[in-house]
């Protein structure tokens, strides 16, 4: 069986996010290993519905700790459409408050807590189908411009992944970003989403 998470089953119209990448572990539909997951914003957090499956077994029938923390991750990871600025995990910690069973769907939610010059603070819940909390993720997000990403990372994702942001201007968008430094200070012009 491969992990298809459920379209967003409750709460009000939130809005869906875009995926980081049509393979991305977390997001992406295309990586039958992954987790499926679709994020929605609903004012200042974010959210998703995950299903752990036999890709993903830890202990017989319950989700391994690793994917439970790339679940986290990866919703962490969609606050940044509320922060409106590119950043990337520096450090995660996850708190494993309850076993997390496979074919149950958990409802994470993440929202920025605080965010002091590159550092963006950044807290996650996992609760099961009851509403009880099984997990709990803090992270610290670095804010890097795009330049991070085309040095480091697959440039053609990277330029596929801006065109679905940008509305099929990820020509303009880079060669923007060319000109900015790959550290740029948040709240500035080189620090939001158009850098
Ligand atoms: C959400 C969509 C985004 C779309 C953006 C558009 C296009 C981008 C394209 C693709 C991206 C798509 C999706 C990705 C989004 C989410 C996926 C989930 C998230 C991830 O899966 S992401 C992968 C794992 N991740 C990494 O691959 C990071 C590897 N790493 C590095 O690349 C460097 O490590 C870096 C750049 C992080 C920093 O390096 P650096 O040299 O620039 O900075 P440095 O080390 O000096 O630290 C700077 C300041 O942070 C303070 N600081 C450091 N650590 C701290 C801690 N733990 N607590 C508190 N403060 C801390 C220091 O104290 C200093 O503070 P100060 O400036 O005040 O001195």
């Amino acid at each position: 069986m491969t992990a298809q998470q459920p379209d967003y089953p409750r709460g009000s119209a939130p809005a869906r996010l875009p995926l980081h990448s049509p393979r991305c572990m977390g997001c992406g539909p295309d990586n039958p290993a992954g987790l499926r997951m679709r994020a929605f914003r609903d004012g200042d957090e974010v959210n998703a519905d995950v299903v752990f499956d036999e890709h993903h077994v830890g202990a017989p029938g319950l989700a391994h700790g690793g994917a439970v923390a790339a679940a986290c991750d990866d919703l962490l990871g969609f606050a940044l459409f509320v922060a409106e600025t590119a950043a990337v995990t520096r450090s995660l910690s996850i708190e494993y408050l309850a076993p997390v069973p496979l074919h149950e769907t958990h409802r994470i939610t993440a929202r920025i807590q605080a965010q002091d010059a590159r550092r963006l603070n950044i807290a996650a819940t996992g609760a099961g189908p009851d509403g009880t909390v099984r997990f709990t993720a803090e992270a610290v997000f670095i804010v890097v411009s795009l330049q991070h990403f085309l040095r480091h990372g697959d440039p053609d994702g990277v330029w596929r992944l801006l065109d679905r942001l940008t509305d099929g201007n990820a020509d303009e968008a880079l060669r923007t970003a060319a000109e900015l430094p790959e550290h740029p200070q948040p709240g500035t012009e080189e620090g939001g989403w158009s850098s």
